[in-house]
């Protein structure tokens, strides 16, 4: 069995997976990475050459081809667009959603556009996060307040919620 980590850009997956697995004896699979290494271009490049849509479709298809076991999965946080993405991913794994309030994604986050979030040319960041946010919430097995924990602080608060 696996753990997928899914969230809003910057909740910690990546920064809190790796940390996870190693914790746990676990491998670490960051399927940002392997969207990368398929394509060999940056996910920022993918993003702005192609438009999100190609991307969305990109990550879903990534993503539904997983075949992994025994691993810590941090995935990006539009993976919630792919529909055969995320139904593969909670039949291989416990679905976590790191969640964090709006105010610290923002904060955390910077330019949105710069770091190649799938954002809409009319979208702000607050709508991008209303709409998530639901989805999130829908897809995951189990949901984990991370507001206000330092790294460590949520590596051990997901340790004791993993069944
Ligand atoms: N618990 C935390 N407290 C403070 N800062 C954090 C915490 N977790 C992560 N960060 C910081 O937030 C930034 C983004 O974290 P990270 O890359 O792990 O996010 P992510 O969820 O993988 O985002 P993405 O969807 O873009 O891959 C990093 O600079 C990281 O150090
Ligand atoms: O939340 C997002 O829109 C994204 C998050 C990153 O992990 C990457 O998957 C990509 O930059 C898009
Ligand atoms: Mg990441």
């Amino acid at each position: 069995m696996n753990v997928v980590l899914i969230g809003m850009p910057t909740a910690g997956k990546s920064t809190v997976g790796v940390i996870l697995a190693k914790v746990m004896g676990y491998d670490f699979v960051d399927s940002d990475l392997l969207i990368q290494n398929q394509e060999n271009r940056l996910l920022k490049d993918i993003i702005s050459q192609d438009g999100i849509n190609s991307f969305i479709s990109i990550e879903n298809q990534v993503n539904a081809s997983l075949q992994v076991e025994h691993s810590i999965i941090a995935t990006g946080g539009s993976v919630v667009y792919g529909v055969e993405a995320m139904a593969h991913l909670k039949e291989i794994g416990t679905v976590i959603y790191l969640k964090l309030s709006y105010e610290t994604i923002q904060k955390r986050l910077g330019n949105a556009k710069q770091r190649g979030v799938v954002l809409r040319e009319d979208q702000t960041l607050l709508q991008l996060y209303q709409e998530r946010c639901p989805l999130y919430e829908s897809y995951a097995d189990i949901i984990i307040d991370a507001e206000n924990l330092g790294i460590e602080e949520l590596v051990v608060k997901i340790m004791n919620q993993i069944p």
